[in-house]
């Protein structure tokens, strides 16, 4: 891992692949098995950095959990039996982790502190504080614990009615796990839609959870029980196939057990509308989670508009599909994406200097982009900012790009997608 020298490939992308298992799914299943009772089997999870945080903080908390390759046996002995952690806890680089930990941590009767690594210390938590302050948890920590590293004192939390002033799966979820440890009832009322994982993987653990339309409620003290789990491919790491299929010409490749919850199917709506050429197959539905076959091949793309709700259904999929705009003709135009600012790095400055460092024509906006394509990609020395979304765009930016990109450093790849550049491979066959 370190510098790499992509080279423009042009090779079209064919045959069959897998990509590992879907990160948010990976979190809950982590997280839900160490909080009920009993031995929960989750299978296909993935082994990407920010997967094992989550699995090394609940052994911090005394939990028992078991690797093998992407199986984990967790051995679950209810929330009651979660301690005290002697050392400060470790988020590295996941938002997730860090978001859905500090909502569960706020209602475990104890003290905590918690850290991030560099990008992760500037990302705003307050987002989770508000709820769970209003709840009774004390935090301490900067600007006004707005940041990491925070100390926690949890336990001892009232149900409350939570609207979300932010389009965040990772705030519902806090408040919801927050809810699980509360007296009472906690309410979560979300405008738009987000991804809906964690009340899915709620209901596998036998808990009893509510939703009408937008209203999601929890009654506190819950006894959650094992269950096993599988977990799909990640769409959000799919993506970077689905596009490198559709811009570089004579494609056409299939990627197998993806999961295609709606509430994270946006990419493929984009595709659609774009005139790219998409077929899925063998849908089914396991553990709650629809999963199927998606076949992408190559086709001419047109712009078109990214907006409103369709942003939660693809937030992290912008960065490729910027990439995408840059081969469609028209101009696409992104917006209600103010999120990108507050990911791994800004994405939409990210996203900005590496296209347009890479030739094409694209403007920053304040909630997103504006992309006119269609531009021919050239080489060049371009930055990830440590982020793995940023990076594996880039390399799928060389396939179709007249002469070499070098790309600073790869490592973050290895957050979400550690076989990234081996799946690359085998779908050039090279
Ligand atoms: O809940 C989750 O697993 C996630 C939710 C999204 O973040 P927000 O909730 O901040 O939008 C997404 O960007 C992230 O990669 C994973
Ligand atoms: C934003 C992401 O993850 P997280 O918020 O968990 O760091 C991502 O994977 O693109």
């Amino acid at each position: 891992m370190g510098v790499k020298e992509l080279e423009p490939s042009h090779k079209p992308l064919s045959g069959v692949v897998e990509v590992p298992g879907d990160k948010s799914i990976s979190h809950r299943s982590v997280i839900f098995g160490a909080i009920s009772s009993g031995v929960t089997t989750v299978r296909n999870f993935l082994d990407g950095e920010d997967c094992l945080r989550t699995v090394a903080i609940f052994q911090a908390l005394g939990v028992t959990i078991e690797k093998t390759n992407t199986t984990l046996i967790i051995r679950g002995r209810g929330m009651d039996s979660l301690s005290e952690p002697v050392e400060p806890l470790y988020f590295g680089n996941s938002g997730t982790t860090a978001r859905l930990m500090i909502g569960l941590l706020s209602g475990l009767p104890f003290f905590t502190t918690v850290y991030g690594d560099p990008s992760l210390t500037k990302r705003p938590m307050d987002r989770v504080l508000i709820p769970a302050k209003q709840m009774g948890t004390v935090f301490d920590g900067r600007e006004n614990g707005n940041y990491l590293p925070l100390a926690i004192r949890g336990g001892r939390l009232k149900g409350i009615s939570y609207t979300l002033p932010v389009k965040s799966a990772q705030v519902k979820s806090a408040v919801l796990l927050a809810g699980l440890l509360a007296e009472g009832t906690t309410e979560v009322i979300e405008q738009t839609r987000t991804r809906d994982h964690t009340e899915n993987m709620l209901q596998a653990f036998g808990a009893d959870v509510k939703q009408h339309g937008g209203v999601i409620s929890i009654t506190g003290n819950q006894k959650l029980q094992a269950t096993d789990i599988y977990v799909p491919g990640d769409i959000s790491s799919a993506s970077f196939f689905f596009a490198a299929a559709s811009i570089v010409p004579g494609s056409e490749l299939t990627i197998k057990n993806v999961g295609l919850n709606e509430t994270r199917t946006g990419i493929l709506d984009v595709l659609q509308r774009m005139g790219g050429a998409v077929e899925i197959r063998n849908e089914q539905i396991t553990g709650g989670e629809t999963i199927g076959d998606v076949t992408i091949a190559y086709s001419k793309l047109n712009s078109i508009i990214i907006e409103g709700d369709l942003i939660p259904r693809l937030i992290d999929e912008i960065p490729i599909i910027a990439l995408l705009a840059t081969q469609a003709e028209g101009t696409t135009i992104i917006r209600d994406a103010e999120e990108l600012r507050y990911k791994e790095t800004d994405r939409i400055a990210a996203v900005m200097e590496v296209l347009s460092l890479l030739g094409a024509d694209i403007e920053a906006t304040k909630d997103g982009m504006v992309i006119h394509g269609k531009t021919t990609l050239h080489g060049g020395n371009v930055r990830s900012f440590h982020d793995h979304r940023i990076a594996m765009m880039a390399a799928i930016a060389s396939l179709i790009a007249t002469d070499h990109v070098i790309l600073d450093d790869d490592s973050s790849i290895a957050v979400s997608y550690p076989g990234f550049f081996t799946d690359l491979e085998k779908a050039l066959h090279r």
